[in-house]
């Protein structure tokens, strides 16, 4: 049994970044991740880092054509690349937090017995450990959709396992379109694989502005990205070399063979086993971790972060909650939820989309009298210099105050431009200020003198 000042669940950005900021303010503390291939969470292992450490592969790939058997030999090296890199960064992660003489890290499955003790739990041993404190940072798995023979097919992956894949496969169905689906299909699509998506819905990325998600689509199509919308998969069968899916798009029914099938329809907030009830902390109807906006549990003690509080599932929304639990449990309780400032998001596709803030219609619905700006990427100078003339920008303007209501880039680099408007959008800068400001040149920022021109 140990005691501790405070016990967190999952090494994931949230729950390291607290376990160093509590450690540093003299706490004593116990971190508990149930895998040792996941020191650091979702992030560095599975998710952001390896697959954009790959989507920058692939692009290199594209650019060198060749058959499909250089392509295959160098997406073998780009996996073993991205392993490397996942491994450095896991063992750095697990050095960070294991060097702190107040940090304990318990390799186990954690839980709770009631608001005061966490249970920790791996072959054969259970370790009991009592606390003040409970933050909960387990993170989310994908959802499994019940379509028949798809739990059971050989070729049917998950992104984290598919990030694995040595051999490249020559045709890629993936089913879900949204995220995940999307930076996948770009990113195959540019290894050299067919690559086809299986959208349930009508509308492709139905939340985001309506005139950028038709550029994205008709991009992803011009570059051989099959998206098939309003579309059911019924059945999956496996042969001996590929898989059978059937598949029900617009009341036709189409057979797609494929090598390998992702299955990217969404992640779910990691609450079964915690036991959360025995110490009163209730979920939300979606099946997250209830929080209020200082991300308190309904239990007073226990707190949690990132993707298990059913909120954005982005790795800087858990290192911002971080920020948020640290000023309630250390600090005024200032920093909520409320007023984290706009979150900007990027999809890393080819060009990138990023967005920060309303869409054209969100504004209208909200009442705003709005002012719409445009720019088509091939415009901008250093797109030219790139050769990546493809995509737009679209900004949404208060017509009555002159604030930036929300920025729709689809263009090269537009993961870094969206943080300069984030910038502007928190600080309620004008947009005429963006229009008029001396930029470096030849650069994508640039771009604003022209877009917000006014
Ligand atoms: C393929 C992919 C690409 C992504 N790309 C991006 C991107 O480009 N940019 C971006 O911002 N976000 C991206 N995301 C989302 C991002 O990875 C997550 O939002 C983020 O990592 C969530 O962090 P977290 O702190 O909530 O938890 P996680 O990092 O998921 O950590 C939770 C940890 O808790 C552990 N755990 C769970 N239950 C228990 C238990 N009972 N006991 C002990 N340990 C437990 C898990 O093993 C895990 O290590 C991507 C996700 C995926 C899957
Ligand atoms: N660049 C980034 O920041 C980045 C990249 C990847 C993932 N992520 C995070 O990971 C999370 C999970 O991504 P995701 O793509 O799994 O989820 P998502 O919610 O973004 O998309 C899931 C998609 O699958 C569709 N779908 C659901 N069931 C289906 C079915 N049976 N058949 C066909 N389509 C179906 C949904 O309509 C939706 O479009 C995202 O919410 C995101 O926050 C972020």
């Amino acid at each position: 049994m140990g005691n501790y000042d405070a016990v967190i669940i999952g090494f994931g950005k949230g729950g390291k970044t607290l376990a160093q900021e509590l450690a540093a303010a003299g706490k004593r503390v116990a971190l508990i991740e149930r895998s040792e291939k996941m020191f650091g969470g979702t992030c560095i292992n599975v998710g952001c880092i390896p697959s954009k450490s790959l989507v920058h592969s692939a692009a290199l790939s594209r650019d060198m054509g060749g058959s499909f058997e250089e392509k295959t030999h160098r997406y073998e090296l780009a996996i073993a690349e991205k392993n490397k890199l996942t491994a450095k960064l896991r063992q750095k992660n697990y050095k960070k937090l294991n060097d702190l003489p107040n940090v304990e890290i318990y390799v186990g499955v954690g839980s709770l017995r009631d608001a005061h003790t966490v249970i920790v739990e791996r072959a054969g041993t259970t370790d009991e450990l009592k606390t003040d404190l409970i933050f909960l940072n387990t993170g989310a798995s994908p959802f499994i959709p019940p379509i028949p023979g798809l739990k059971e097919s050989k070729y049917a992956y998950l992104s984290e396992t598919l990030l694995d894949l040595e051999r490249l496969p020559k045709r890629l169905v993936i089913i879900g379109g949204g995220y995940i689906g999307m930076e996948f299909a770009s990113m195959y699509q540019n290894f050299g694989s067919q690559v086809t998506v299986i959208q349930d819905g009508p509308v492709f990325l139905p939340r985001e502005d309506e005139e950028i998600a038709a550029a994205v689509l008709q991009s992803l199509r011009d570059r051989g990205v099959r998206v098939l919308l309003s579309a059911k998969t019924t059945k999956v069968t496996d042969m001996d070399n590929h898989a059978v899916l059937n598949v029900t798009a617009q009341d036709e029914e189409v057979t797609i063979q494929a090598e390998a099938i992702l299955v990217a329809t969404g992640r779910r907030p990691n609450v079964a086993g915690l036991n959360l009830e025995a110490a009163g902390v209730e979920l939300t109807e979606r099946g997250a971790v209830k929080t209020d906006i200082h991300l308190r549990t309904t239990a007073p003690n226990i707190w949690a972060m990132g993707d298990v509080t059913g909120g954005l599932q982005f790795t800087y929304i858990s290192l911002d909650d971080y920020r948020i639990v640290t000023s309630a449990v250390l600090g005024d309780g200032s920093r909520t939820t409320k007023n984290r400032g706009a979150v900007p998001y990027s999809v890393f596709l080819d060009p990138p989309f990023s967005r920060v803030g309303l869409s054209e219609k969100e504004a209208g619905d909200k009442g705003y009298e709005i002012k719409i700006m445009r720019l088509p990427a091939m415009a901008i100078p250093k797109a030219q210099v790139l050769q990546k003339p493809t995509g737009m920008l679209k900004a949404v303007i208060d017509q009555r105050t002159g604030q930036i209501l929300g920025a729709h880039l689809f263009c090269e680099e537009s993961y870094e431009m969206i943080n300069l408007i984030k910038l502007a959008m928190d600080a309620e800068v004008p947009y005429t200020v963006l229009g008029n400001a001396i930029y470096t040149h030849p650069t994508m920022s640039e771009a604003f003198n022209d877009l917000f021109r006014g």
